[in-house]
């Protein structure tokens, strides 16, 4: 399997993804390159939760999730928002299939600290085959982050860690996080592109902060990996080059940005 861009849509924007987002994710296609979609849905969750009186708390960009706060998480992901983009993305005429980490065991995991967070889980394993099988027969898998763990217990996984986890599993070659910002902002000015060294100073001095956090860790981590290129931008469709892919902050490795100077 060639080329693989995993992208991650954000709660933030999930209802203001523009047709012209859709439309670059068939682009994609038309250019031979294999999408995958992962989601949040954050904003839906609290609103839910809140509807539902149920408490919700975040620990350092994760949250807090009970059992009944794990259910609440797993009928807006899975439920309303999945739908939403398999929806949406089978009305520009693309193949979609919605899943969570629980069908077909698609995504496995640990849960991080019981005591602090709940269910809450790091993946260990993602079901690649399962996953290029689905690409092989021209499907776009839209994927929402819930997994299992070794017990087949359900865990709640923040959705930028879950693209960044995915995406070094299939070792794609892109990872796109799709989100309500233009990029990574800096005194107000988008950066074009950020190195895995400016990521540590920016959060170090709360430039960088929030829900930007796990996004730019995510980027780091699988930039180790065989993934060359992450991408943060807005979900508006304002954004895009000639080709319809959008353009907001890239983070690179080192010797790749080095390369694009030479
Ligand atoms: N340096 C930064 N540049 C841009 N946005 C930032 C920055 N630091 C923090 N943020 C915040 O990160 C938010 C995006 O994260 P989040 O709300 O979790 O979105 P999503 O639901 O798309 O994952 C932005 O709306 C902004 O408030
Ligand atoms: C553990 C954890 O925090 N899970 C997240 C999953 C959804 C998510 O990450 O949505 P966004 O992309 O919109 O932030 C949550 O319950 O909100």
């Amino acid at each position: 399997m060639e080329y693989i861009v995993v992208v991650k849509c954000g709660g933030s924007t999930v209802d203001e993804l523009s047709p012209s987002f859709f439309e670059s994710i068939c682009k994609m296609k038309e250019n031979g390159k294999h999408p995958v979609i992962v989601h949040g849905g954050g904003p839906a969750i609290n609103g839910m939760l809140q509807a539902l009186q149920i408490e919700t708390e975040f620990v350092d960009g994760r949250r807090k999730t009970t059992p009944k706060v794990l259910e609440t998480v797993e009928m807006v992901l899975s439920g309303k928002v999945n739908k939403q983009i398999v929806a949406q993305i089978q009305s520009v005429n693309e193949k979609a299939i919605g899943l969570s980490g629980v069908d077909a065991k698609l995504l496995t995991a640990t849960a991080i600290e019981r005591e602090t967070l709940g269910l809450v889980g790091k993946i260990k394993a993602v079901n690649v085959s399962f996953l290029r099988e689905l690409l092989e027969m021209g499907y776009i898998p839209v994927i929402a982050p819930i997994a299992l763990d070794e017990r087949g217990e359900k865990l709640n996984i923040n959705a930028d860690e879950a693209a960044g986890a995915i995406a070094s599993a299939l070792q794609a070659e892109e990872l796109v996080f799709v989100t309500d910002v233009d990029g990574v902002l800096v005194d107000g000015q988008l950066q074009e592109t950020l190195s895995v060294s400016e990521i540590d100073t920016y959060i170090e001095d709360g430039t960088i902060y929030g829900g930007m956090i796990p996004k730019v860790n995510a980027a780091r981590e699988s930039l180790t990996g065989d993934i060359k290129k992450v991408t943060i931008a807005n979900g508006n469709g304002k954004n895009t080059d000639e080709n319809g892919a959008l353009i907001g902050t890239t983070i690179m490795k080192e010797e790749f940005i080095a390369q694009e100077d030479a």
